[in-house]
Parts: structure tokens; C-alpha cells; sequence
């Protein structure tokens, strides 16, 4: 089965719109802007342009009732014609600037979604942070989620935002100069002073929301995880007849869920107040500005006609100026939810660095990293050697009790070694600490060969199935695929599918390279998992085998057969186990028993 991890119940922190909100932005702005001439670059560069000749257009049509005015108190019948003509043409042109706006945000969001998750995927995958960030790490909730779910919400939210905020400082200083114009310093002053109002009232509505949003995004997250783990483990749970159990569990997690839902809701209500009293207030706000010039004598050489006509042109402008900061508050609620997803991804981005830079898996100078095939941090030492071990300890993870105390021990070419021990006793953990997914406490572990086909393979006590066809299972982790058909390869596939007692699943499969619709999980036995696993060890065909319980579902006849194999394709044997069948095929064993204490003997 995929190892499902625990999904941490961790409380929140206290999120807000403040300093640490702005560095984490600024630091996902440099990755979805890496260049000046990166695709986002252009693509904002041009919904720059798109909607700074939207917005000309849009002034040509708002002082358009102004000529109406004039046109029809002078009943200039071809004027009118003419400015009918000009507004359809204006409207045109403005729904389809509109459209093609609408558009680039739609694909600046699909570009940005690509760039930050695969920047995610990157520092996810380096090295063995995705273990230690779902197996060790207790301070990070959901990892997927953020990955999947609010990365794609930040990039959502953010280019809703694009158009309306881009175009803005030219379209408010622009009005802000007619706004001046028309009515003299004290509407510009009387706006701007309304717009600081609203931004403190709101910036202080917005605060609760942005912790609260965290949290519920952490509780989708484990509401999510609770039905995978069902899917996951469909069968085991129905052999319980768990429903009953798994029903009130789920159902937990979803009130827990709606509580928090419905807490941001009632503090989203305050914020809505807040956004509609400054828009309704905004439109009030204009017509007192308007009257000050015309009560104060301004226009009173005018005729009604013309009087009409400023009136038009100066109430356009003043409500396109306070349209243009009500927007800007407006977007209030998109920015408490774009804080939200700035500070779940942003914190995902500073763990994933940290636990890179404390394990050292990767070298930048030559891009080697902790990986398949990879000779980094790989030792010198003897040729027929994999592994020395100098007076290691080692515990497990959050306890203070040494699984295995001051052990000292080579793992050569042609010695094959058995580790037994009680369950708990830290079989696998030294398997762990070997394979540098768990450090050691003290000593050192020299490994002197790298993880693959020519050095060291671990078979894990839980066999991995990948999701593809039957070949990529076989020559899994290899990234490479070989032809689809008339490859050299096959033949040795279909060999070794044979020796390792599973060749039925080439008739179940169609063949090696048809794409099936099942889960592995689902479909194979443990006992075949097994099998497949071995098969998987026959053809990478590395010197060493580290086998964790790697037969525990096989007949020991089956086992005799995969182990005689495994010694005919020259490979060293590492093996941990309960089996008393499993000594006849080792030279040493290694008994671990408990409280550090260990026993190292050779087998008769
Ligand atoms: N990720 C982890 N976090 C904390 N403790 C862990 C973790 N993994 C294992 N342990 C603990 O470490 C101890 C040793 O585990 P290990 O898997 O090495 O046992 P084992 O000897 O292989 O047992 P078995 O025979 O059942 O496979 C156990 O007490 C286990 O609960």
C-alpha cells in the first residue's frame, strides 16, 4: 500500500496581512517573475496595454451622455447620427478589449499555477525532503494540499486581481488630474481622505479572516486525507465491516470542517459590511463633490444645456475616480484569501528549504543530489565493501531510548547478512539510518556505494507499486522507458517476470507496455506484490539486495527459489526477517535485542 502519513492536528498560528505576509509574497512573485523576459513578464506587459486602452476607451464612452447632452438640447439631428456611430463602434471595440483582458488572466493563471507548483515539485522531490516533510517533520500540516490545492487557489485569486490592480495607478492618477480640473483641490483631497478610511477599516476587518482561512484550508486538507485513506484501504476496512466507525470519524472531521467555514463566514459578513457601506457611500460621496463647484457660482454664466453637460462630464469623473478606489477596496476579500494561500504556501516553501539545507542532499555546483544511481556523498573505501559502520547508534524519531548502541560492522561483497530481533527491536530502522532517512545519534555509516543497479537496491518491507504499465513497474525507479515494442529489454522482463513466479500478469495485462485502469494495490495479492518486487530486483541487478521481510507472504519454496536466484545473479544479501527458514541462506547474523543491545555471529 502508498504510505499514508498522519495528518498533523497542529493548532494555527496567528496569520495576518503584516510584514512576514509581505516577504512571503514578494518571495512567490520572484518565482512566478523569474526574468524580465519570462512568459508572465510579456503576459503582464500585455494586459498592461489591454487594459490601459480599455480604460481610454471606457472614458470615450463615459463622456459620450455629456455630447448626447449637447446634440440633443441643440437638436443637431447628423451630430447625433455621427455619435451613434461612434458609440457603437466604441462599445465594440471595449467588450472585446474586455474579452481579450479576461483571457490573458485566464492564461496568466495557468502559467503561474505551472510555474509555482512545478518550483514546488522541485524542492519536494530534491533529495528525501517529501519523506521527511510527511514522516518527521510535525510542524507542517498537509503538504499535498498545499501543493495541489492552494498554490492553484493563490494563482486564481491573484490574476482575478491582475487587471483591476495593474491598471489602477494610471486610471487613478489619471482621473485624479480631471477629478482636479473640474472641481478644484477638494475633490481629489475629499476621495483620497475617504479611500485611507476605508483601506484602515478594512485592513482591520481582514485580519481574522486570514488566520481563519489558514485553518480551514488545513481542515479540507485532513478532510481530504481521512476519504483517501478510506479509498486507500477499502478492502482492509470492509473485512472489519468498519463502516459504522470510519462514517462517525469522517463525519467528524467534516463538522470540524463546516465550524471553521462557517467562522470565516460570520467574519467575511463584517468585511462585506465594511466593502458595501464604502461603495454605496462612494456614489453619495460623488454628487457632493459635484455640488460644491455649482452651489459655489462656478458655472453661472452657463445655459441649462451646457449646465447639464458638465454636470455629466464632472459626475462621470468623480464616480470613475471613487469607482476606482471602491474597486481597489473591493478586492479586500480576493487579498484576505490570497494572504491566506500566500502564508500556507509560503511556509511550505521555508520548511522545504530548511529541511534541505540541514540534510545537505544536494550539491549546486554540480547538481548531484541524494538520489537513484547518484555517486553523491558517496565514500571512498574497499570495492567489495557497501557499508561500514563505526560504532553507530541510533533511535527512533521523538524518543530518547537507543534502538541499537556502538555497532560496528562491514557489509562485504559475498558475506550475506541476516538481522533478526523482536519486533520493534529496530530492524528497519537500521535500514533507515543506512539509507540516510534517519540520522544516527552517534557514529558514522560509511556507505561506499550508491543506491541502484551498481550498488545497493532496498526492497522495502511494504513493496511500492507505481501507477503505469507493467514494464515501468519492473524496471521502476529507472526513469527511463524503452521502446514500446521490439526492444532487446523485453525478452529479459519477460525472463526474469517468469523466474520470479509472476509471468500471468503479462496475459492479465495485455502485455508490457498496455496502459491499465486498475490499481496495483487493488489487484494483486501481497504474495504477488512480492513477487513483482523481486522481479523488479532480478533486472536492475544491483551487488547488493536489502530484503525487509521481503518473503513474509511467500511459501518457503518460493522463497528458496527467489533467494537461489538472487545468489545466481551474483547479488550480496542483506535480509531482515523472523523466518527461521531465512538463516540457511545467510553467513552472518546480527541480532538486535532491544534496548541497544545487539549480537553479531556467524552462521554454521
Ligand atoms: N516515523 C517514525 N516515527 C517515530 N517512531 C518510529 C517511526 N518509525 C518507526 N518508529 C519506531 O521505531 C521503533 C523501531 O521500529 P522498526 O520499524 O525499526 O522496528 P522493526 O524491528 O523493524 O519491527 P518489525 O519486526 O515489526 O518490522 C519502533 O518502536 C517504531 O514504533
Amino acid at each position: 500500500m502508498p504510505r499514508l502519513e498522519k495528518s498533523n492536528g497542529r493548532g494555527t498560528r496567528r496569520l495576518k496581512l503584516d510584514w512576514q505576509f509581505v516577504q512571503r509574497f514578494c518571495s512567490i512573485q520572484r518565482v512566478l517573475f523569474p526574468s524580465w523576459n519570462s512568459q508572465s513578464v510579456l503576459m503582464f506587459g500585455t494586459l498592461l496595454v489591454v487594459t490601459l486602452t480599455e480604460q481610454m476607451i471606457i472614458y470615450q464612452v463615459g463622456v459620450l451622455p455629456s455630447h448626447f447632452y449637447n446634440v440633443l438640447a441643440d437638436k443637431d439631428y447628423a451630430g447625433f447620427r455621427s455619435l451613434v456611430g461612434t458609440a457603437m463602434t466604441l462599445i465594440l471595440i471595449n467588450s472585446t478589449l474586455k474579452s481579450v483582458d479576461q483571457y490573458i488572466c485566464n492564461r496568466m493563471y495557468v502559467c503561474w499555477r505551472t510555474t509555482l507548483t512545478e518550483s514546488l515539485h522541485s524542492s519536494y522531490f530534491q533529495g528525501r525532503v517529501y519523506y521527511t516533510l510527511n514522516v518527521l517533520r510535525e510542524d507542517l500540516d498537509n503538504p499535498d494540499q498545499r501543493i495541489s490545492q492552494d498554490a492553484e487557489r493563490l494563482c486564481k485569486q491573484m490574476s482575478s486581481m491582475a487587471s483591476r490592480l495593474i491598471v489602477s495607478p494610471f486610471t487613478l492618477s489619471y482621473y485624479t488630474y480631471h477629478c482636479f480640473y473640474s472641481t478644484g483641490w477638494i475633490g481629489p483631497v475629499a476621495i483620497i481622505g475617504y479611500f485611507v478610511i476605508g483601506t484602515v477599516a478594512n485592513k482591520i476587518l481582514m485580519s481574522p479572516i486570514v488566520s481563519t482561512l489558514f485553518e480551514q484550508e488545513k481542515l479540507e486538507g485532513d478532510f481530504r486525507f481521512k476519504h483517501m485513506q478510506i479509498r486507500v484501504n477499502a478492502e482492509s476496512a470492509a473485512f472489519y465491516r468498519a463502516g459504522k466507525v470510519e462514517h462517525t470519524r469522517t463525519d467528524r472531521r467534516l463538522q470540524a470542517l463546516i465550524h471553521v467555514q462557517q467562522r470565516l463566514i460570520t467574519k467575511e459578513l463584517w468585511l462585506y459590511i465594511g466593502v458595501n457601506t464604502f461603495d454605496y457611500l462612494g456614489g453619495f460621496l460623488s454628487y457632493i463633490i459635484i455640488a460644491i463647484p455649482i452651489f459655489s457660482g462656478v458655472y453661472d454664466g452657463l445655459s441649462p444645456g451646457e449646465l447639464s453637460a458638465v454636470i455629466s462630464k464632472n459626475a462621470f469623473v468623480c464616480i470613475y475616480l471613487i469607482n476606482g478606489f471602491t474597486q481597489i477596496i473591493d478586492l479586500s476579500t480576493t487579498l484576505s484569501d490570497v494572504a491566506g494561500y500566500t502564508h500556507r504556501v509560503g511556509e511550505l516553501r521555508e520548511v522545504m528549504d530548511d529541511i534541505l539545507r540541514k540534510q545537505c542532499d544536494y550539491d549546486p555546483a554540480s547538481g548531484e543530489s541524494y538520489d537513484f544511481d547518484s555517486d553523491f556523498n558517496i565514500h571512498a573505501g574497499p570495492a567489495d565493501t557497501a557499508f561500514i559502520l563505526e560504532n553507530l547508534s541510533y533511535k527512533s524519531p521523538f524518543s530518547d531510548q537507543l534502538l541499537v548502541d556502538d555497532l560496528s560492522l562491514k557489509i562485504c561483497q559475498g558475506t550475506h547478512l541476516l538481522v533478526v530481533g523482536n519486533t520493534g527491536t529496530g530492524k528497519t530502522s537500521l535500514l533507515r539510518v543506512l539509507n540516510r532517512l534517519w540520522e544516527a545519534e552517534s557514529g558514522f555509516v560509511h556507505m561506499t556505494t550508491c543506491f541502484g543497479p551498481r550498488g545497493t537496491l532496498f526492497l522495502p518491507q511494504k513493496p511500492y507499486l507505481t501507477d503505469g504499465t507493467l514494464r515501468e513497474q519492473v524496471i521502476y525507479p529507472l526513469k527511463d522507458i524503452y521502446p514500446a515494442s521490439g526492444s532487446v529489454d523485453d525478452d529479459r522482463i519477460i525472463q526474469f517476470l517468469e523466474l520470479a513466479g509472476v509471468s500471468s500478469l503479462l496475459r492479465r495485462t495485455g502485455g508490457l507496455d498496455e496502459i491499465v485502469d486498475w490499481s496495483w494495490y487493488d489487484v494483486l495479492s501481497p504474495g504477488e506484490m512480492q513477487r513483482l518486487s523481486f522481479a523488479r530486483l532480478f533486472y536492475l541487478q544491483p551487488k547488493y539486495a536489502i530484503l525487509d521481510e521481503a518473503t513474509s507472504a511467500l511459501t518457503e519454496d518460493a522463497e528458496a527459489q527467489l533467494y537461489r536466484t538472487c545468489k545466481q545473479l551474483g547479488m550480496t544479501l542483506v535480509s531482515l526477517g523472523h523466518r527461521s527458514s531465512l538463516v540457511k541462506y545467510h553467513d552472518i547474523q546480527l541480532r538486535l535485542c532491544g534496548e541497544g543491545r545487539w549480537e553479531l555471529t556467524k552462521i554454521k
